[in-house]
C-alpha cells in the first residue's frame, strides 16, 4: 500500500523504522490526526521554529491517511476504535489534572484539538538477527502524553525499563490496555511521571505478532511547560532523565525548563525515524 513519509503516514516496510540509527524489525500502518488548516496556529509555531522547519511541520500535520484497499472493513474498525481512544484519553487527560490537584478540564486547551497518531504494527519474529543486536522496535520512550496499546496474544515481546534499569516484560492480558506516559506528560509534570522507556524482542518463531499503539497527544500547536518546579532532589540533567535522545532537539531544551511546542517535537521525532532520512 501507498506510503507518505513526509505526512508521517501510510505504510512502513520491514526495517524503514530506525531508532537510534538502528532499523527495527517491524512493518506498520501509521495515521495521524487530520485538522483543517485553521485547526492548527502556524504563525504562532513561527515564532518557535524557522522556516524550513515550520514548512516540514505544515506538511506533516496537513497530510490525510493512507488506507490499504483491502479489506474494507479496516477503515471504518479502526476509525471507531480511535474515536472511542480519543474519549478514553480525554478521561486519562482529566484525571492527570486531578492528581496535580487542578480542576479536571485544566488540561482541555492543550488537548481539545489533539493531535493524536495511532500504528497498526506487524511483528514477524527476528529469527536470530538480535544476535546482531537488532531489536523488532529499539528502546525509545512515547513522544506525547498517554499511549493506550493494545497487544495481541504473542508473549514476551514487550518490555519496559524499571527505575532500577532492569528491563521486564509486559505480558499481553485479555482485554486490558498498556497505558505508557510520553514525553510531554513527562516535561509537563517537572518529571514527576516518568515517561517509560520500552522496546520490543519478537522471538516467537512461527509468530506474527500484531499490536495497535494509539498515542493521545496534545494539539500540534500546543505550548507544554512544566505544571510546577521539578522535585528538588532532581536537578535538571542533560543524559540522566530517562528519556530516550537520537533527536531531541526541543525536547532537550524542555528538560533544561523551556517551554516545548509539540508539534516541533513529533516533527524531531518522526524525520529521524526513517532511514532515508
Ligand atoms: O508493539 C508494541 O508493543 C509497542 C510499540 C511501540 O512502542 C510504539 O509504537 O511506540
Ligand atoms: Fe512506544
Amino acid at each position: 500500500m501507498a506510503s507518505d513519509p513526509a505526512g508521517g503516514r501510510g505504510y512502513q516496510r520491514l526495517g524503514e523504522n530506525v531508532t537510534e540509527g538502528r532499523p527495527d524489525w517491524h512493518e506498520a500502518i501509521d495515521f495521524l490526526a487530520e485538522p483543517g488548516e485553521g485547526d492548527i496556529d502556524f504563525d504562532g509555531l513561527g515564532a518557535w521554529v524557522g522556516a524550513a522547519k515550520l514548512r516540514g511541520m505544515r506538511r506533516l500535520a496537513l497530510s490525510r491517511n493512507l488506507w490499504p484497499p483491502q479489506p474494507a472493513a479496516l477503515r471504518p474498525a479502526a476509525e471507531a476504535h480511535f474515536a472511542r481512544m480519543r474519549v478514553l484519553g480525554q478521561a486519562l487527560m482529566d484525571a492527570t489534572a486531578q492528581a496535580f490537584g487542578l480542576p479536571p478540564d485544566h488540561l482541555a486547551p492543550l488537548v481539545d484539538r489533539s493531535f493524536w497518531v495511532a500504528r497498526i504494527i506487524g511483528y514477524p519474529p527476528l529469527g536470530g538477527r538480535e544476535a546482531d543486536g537488532v531489536e523488532s522496535c529499539g528502546e525509545h520512550t512515547d513522544y506525547g502524553w498517554w499511549t493506550l496499546l493494545s497487544q495481541d496474544e504473542t508473549p514476551g515481546a514487550l518490555e519496559v525499563r524499571t527505575a532500577a534499569g532492569d528491563w521486564t516484560t509486559v505480558e499481553p492480558l485479555p482485554g486490558a490496555f498498556v497505558v505508557n506516559l510520553g514525553d510531554m506528560l513527562h516535561v509537563w509534570s517537572g518529571r514527576r511521571f516518568k515517561a517509560t522507556p520500552h522496546r520490543v524482542r519478537q522471538t516467537q518463531v512461527g509468530c506474527y505478532r500484531t499490536s495497535v499503539a494509539f498515542f493521545f497527544e496534545p494539539n500540534f500547536d500546543a505550548v507544554i511547560r512544566p505544571v510546577g518546579a521539578p522535585p528538588r532532589d532532581e536537578a535538571p540533567s542533560a543524559c540522566g532523565d530517562g528519556l530516550s535522545r537520537d533527536s531531541d532537539r526541543a525536547l532537550d531544551r524542555a528538560l533544561g525548563g523551556a517551554p516545548i511546542a509539540y508539534g516541533e517535537h513529533l516533527f524531531d521525532k518522526i524525520s529521524s525515524n526513517f532511514s532515508f532520512q
